[in-house]
């Protein structure tokens, strides 16, 4: 499966919903929602982990936002069950679509030899001309900054080309939401601000299109609309970047008081 193609579900617009909330979630200009999401697995020995902890957030249309918390925290399984990959065990969950979900490792996006025949390579079911698919690649890689990169081979491309080339990808398949899971980890400081300014610039020249990105990355917050931050689970922040980055960096000078007294 090209995941990072548009997930075009199978399941019905709201999943895990009852007549009872059908009118509860979706309805404001929210193009991201989840309610009381809760998401467990059993181990090998048959026991319930929880891993997503009643976790409850709204990301309006067409902003960047941001997902952050520490190592192992639940940010990529929350992103998963927004991109419809898990279900969640109990909870709502809206996703406008078409949405799609980026992975971090930049070597897992990029299948075709050239950088157009890769944008392209989704377009295949959707029985466009040559000058239609030719317009819609040229359209999604300028909005990555990576037009000039046309008819490049893609293993030469830096990491982060490589992740504007998949982002170009979502974007020719029209796709409403893109989930970034940790796109940054493995790009140097250059490429790093590279794919995230390539983000706010496919926001700003695309017509409604919302991102949610998982970071641990403190100094990205900087670029976000709006930040979600997330602690053993639970959603435990959520709204204006620069409150969150003031709480976050409050609670490290705390920790680390502790750890020194
Ligand atoms: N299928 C699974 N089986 C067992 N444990 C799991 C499974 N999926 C996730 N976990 C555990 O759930 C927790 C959350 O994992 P997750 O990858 O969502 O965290 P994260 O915040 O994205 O971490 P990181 O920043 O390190 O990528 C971790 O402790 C992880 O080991």
């Amino acid at each position: 499966m090209n995941i990072r193609a548009p997930i075009y579900a199978s399941t019905p617009r709201y999943s895990n919903l009852t007549t009872r909330n059908y009118n509860a979630i979706g309805a404001d200009n929210y193009a991201i929602e989840s309610r009381s999401v809760s998401y467990s697995i059993k181990n090998e020995r048959g026991k319930v982990v929880p891993i997503i902890k009643d976790c409850s957030l709204n990301i309006p249309s067409g902003q960047f936002w941001m997902l952050l918390g520490p190592n192992g925290c639940g940010k990529s399984t929350l992103l998963k069950i927004l991109a419809g990959l898990l279900s969640p065990t109990d909870g709502f969950v809206y996703v406008r679509k078409p949405r799609s979900y980026v992975f971090q490792n930049p070597d897992h996006q990029v299948v075709m030899p050239t950088v157009e025949a890769d944008v392209a390579f989704g377009l295949g079911r959707f029985n466009l001309t040559n000058d239609e698919t030719k317009l819609r690649v040229a359209k999604a890689l300028t909005a990555v900054g990576m037009y000039d990169y046309l008819q490049r081979p893609v293993q030469t491309l830096s990491g982060g080309q490589k992740q504007r080339v998949a982002i170009a990808g979502a974007l020719v398949e029209q796709c409403k939401v893109l989930l970034l899971d940790e796109l940054t980890t493995f790009l140097d400081e250059t490429d790093q601000l590279g794919v995230i300014k390539a983000v706010k610039n496919t926001l700003s020249s695309s017509e409604d299109v919302t991102a949610l990105w998982v970071t641990h990355r403190l100094e990205e917050l900087e670029y976000a609309d709006g930040a979600v931050y997330m602690e053993d689970g639970k959603v435990v922040m959520h709204g204006e970047p620069s409150v969150i980055m003031d709480s976050i960096e409050a609670r490290k000078a705390s920790y680390t008081d502790n750890i020194n007294s």
